[in-house]
């Protein structure tokens, strides 16, 4: 019945706005068409459709405001005058109250709020639509006191999720078999990302534990602070961490004015994105500003202090490599390369040409050569990229979506601190990094040292193997033939050694000069 309701509210709300209008007309049946023009009911609509669908979302909460907030990031899909509109849809919900917040502690921890902490701030700090955030003290293991923040899901989300995500299942069903664009848009598996996002930010020990991870990572870095998670007070339902003490990003003024060097923290933020991309393969993909705050504390003053790590991408080496050679054949301007590389990813269909593809992306990409480098969008030419191959039924992974999409944060943040930010000078170290690493000596050495426990193990055990193996199959004659087999297989062995030996210092001296070669003509 619930559902039934909920339907019906959608339903009148889309027709209020003249969303059915919008959708409904890109529908190829002719009797849905009529139905267009039955329910205009003479109205016409003054406002462009991007507002009417934001104010709609807006209208039918949190749930649709954040899926909304979620689409805007799909600009591979989306026309931009929608997705630019969506991209304005904010959270704006009041705060729950904060005795709710207390009940869901003390319920996870089974025990009163003042057993939890030491001291608990009732009035929220934040509040979102599926969280909200409270300062408190917490008395450490070892006894010393912290100043933490509280993050704790606001109650009774579930359901209200399952049914709203069923209902968007059913819309998304319809769009796609009745729409012209409906194939195009893959409004299903839209819907089942959003669906795996908002289970996700359902579990905040999936983001305290990305929070950690990324503290790990970044710690040698030493341009960015990641929050201490405190495990013992982590719950599914509420994350206790460190508390952060910095100005938001987007308050430049009150950054120049106390010191910070700005166009340094334009060229960190990028040194940090591409750290973690192409080194750690695992990135904070939600680097909204309200995410990103700077320290002006005198022991890490400037650094970026990063916040809510509910959404993380992660990368395969397989992803890493195809970002890697796709932008430097972009900037070698080597389109062909580029069309193969999407061949060899096997993304491609058999039967596609490659110089029909290679003429594709040559359209898209070599408008951007007519500016200067320092305008060049890396998160522009991907999304390009993406949208062309799209036309030739490349299918793009989710990761490599949300790692064009971050770029394009990090890319407008950049700009935003420092209008000269060069974005491709920053960007190369990393690049050309990577690739000696992949095709270096030093990928040898690690793969070596990998594989060395799994040798050091079997190693000892060799005698006590062949020892077994010879008691095993018998004695006398059988064992002397048998030796006299291991010795001939021995001396095999060691032939083949010298073989390895010579011929993998043969390679690294090839790799080395490789190295020399790349270090010369890529970049
Ligand atoms: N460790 C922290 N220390 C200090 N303040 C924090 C901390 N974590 C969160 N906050 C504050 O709470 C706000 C909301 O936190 P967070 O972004 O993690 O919540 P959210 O519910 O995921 O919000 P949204 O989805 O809108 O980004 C932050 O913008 C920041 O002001």
């Amino acid at each position: 019945m619930k559902r039934f309701f909920r339907g019906f509210t959608i339903l009148w709300v889309v027709w209020r706005y003249g969303l059915h209008d919008m959708v409904l007309s890109s529908f190829n049946h002719p009797w849905l068409k009529g139905i267009t023009r039955v329910l205009r009911l003479g109205r016409n609509w003054t406002e462009p459709r991007g507002q009417r669908l934001r104010e709609a979302l807006e209208q039918l909460g949190p749930i649709f405001v954040k899926f909304g907030q979620v689409l805007s990031t799909r600009r591979d899909l989306l026309p931009p005058d929608i997705a630019e509109e969506l991209s304005l849809l904010q959270d704006r919900v009041p705060s729950f109250d904060s005795r709710i917040a207390v009940q869901t502690i003390e319920r996870a921890f089974r025990k009163p709020l003042a057993e939890v902490f030491v001291s608990f701030d009732e009035k929220p700090i934040a509040s979102a639509s599926i969280a909200q955030v409270h300062f408190a003290t917490i008395r450490t293991r070892e006894g010393t006191l912290r100043d933490v923040a509280v993050k704790v899901l606001r109650p009774g989300m579930l359901p209200v999720i399952d049914s709203d995500l069923a209902l968007m299942r059913t819309m998304a069903e319809l769009v796609e078999k009745f729409s012209a664009d409906g194939k195009r848009l893959k409004p299903r598996q839209v819907v089942a990302e959003f669906d795996t996002y908002l289970h996700d930010e359902l579990d905040l020990m999936r983001e305290a534990s990305n929070a950690a991870q990324l503290r790990r990572n970044m710690e040698g870095l030493d341009l960015v602070l990641i929050p201490e998670v405190f495990w013992d007070f982590c719950h599914q339902e509420v994350m206790v961490m460190e508390r952060m003490n910095g100005v938001p990003i987007n308050q430049v003024d009150t950054l120049r004015a106390a010191g910070v060097d700005i166009p340094k923290l334009a060229r960190d933020g990028v040194t940090i994105f591409f750290t973690q991309v192409f080194r750690d393969g695992f990135f904070h993909a939600d680097m909204h500003p309200g995410n990103i705050q700077v320290s002006l504390e005198p022991e890490s003053f400037g650094r970026y202090i990063s916040l809510d790590f509910g959404i993380v991408g992660t990368l395969t080496e397989f992803d890493k490599e195809y970002l890697a050679q796709n932008f430097t054949a972009f900037f070698r301007r080597d389109y062909k390369r580029v069309a193969e590389l999407h061949i060899e990813s096997g993304w491609v269909p058999p039967d596609t040409r490659v110089d029909e593809l290679e003429a594709a992306i040559r359209a898209v990409c070599e408008p951007y050569f007519d500016r200067p480098l320092k305008e060049i969008s890396l998160g522009m030419v991907l999304m390009r990229l993406f949208q062309t191959s799209r036309r030739f039924q490349v299918e793009i992974q989710p990761q490599l979506v949300l790692l064009q999409k971050t770029l394009l944060n990090i890319e407008g943040l950049g700009r935003q601190l420092d209008p000269d930010l060069d974005l491709w000078s920053t960007a190369k170290p990393f690049l050309e990094k990577w690739m000696l690493d992949q095709m270096g000596p030093q990928r040898l050495w690690r793969e070596l040292k990998s594989q060395a426990p799994r040798y050091a193990k079997l190693l000892p055990d060799m005698p006590r193997l062949v020892h077994q193996y010879l008691a095993r199959n018998g004695n006398g004659a059988d064992n002397d033939q048998m030796l006299k087999e291991l010795l001939v297989q021995q001396k095999l062995t060691n032939k083949l050694l010298q073989i390895i030996i010579c011929g993998g210092i043969g390679f690294v001296l090839g790799l080395v000069v490789l190295q020399l070669f790349i270090r010369v003509r890529i970049f």
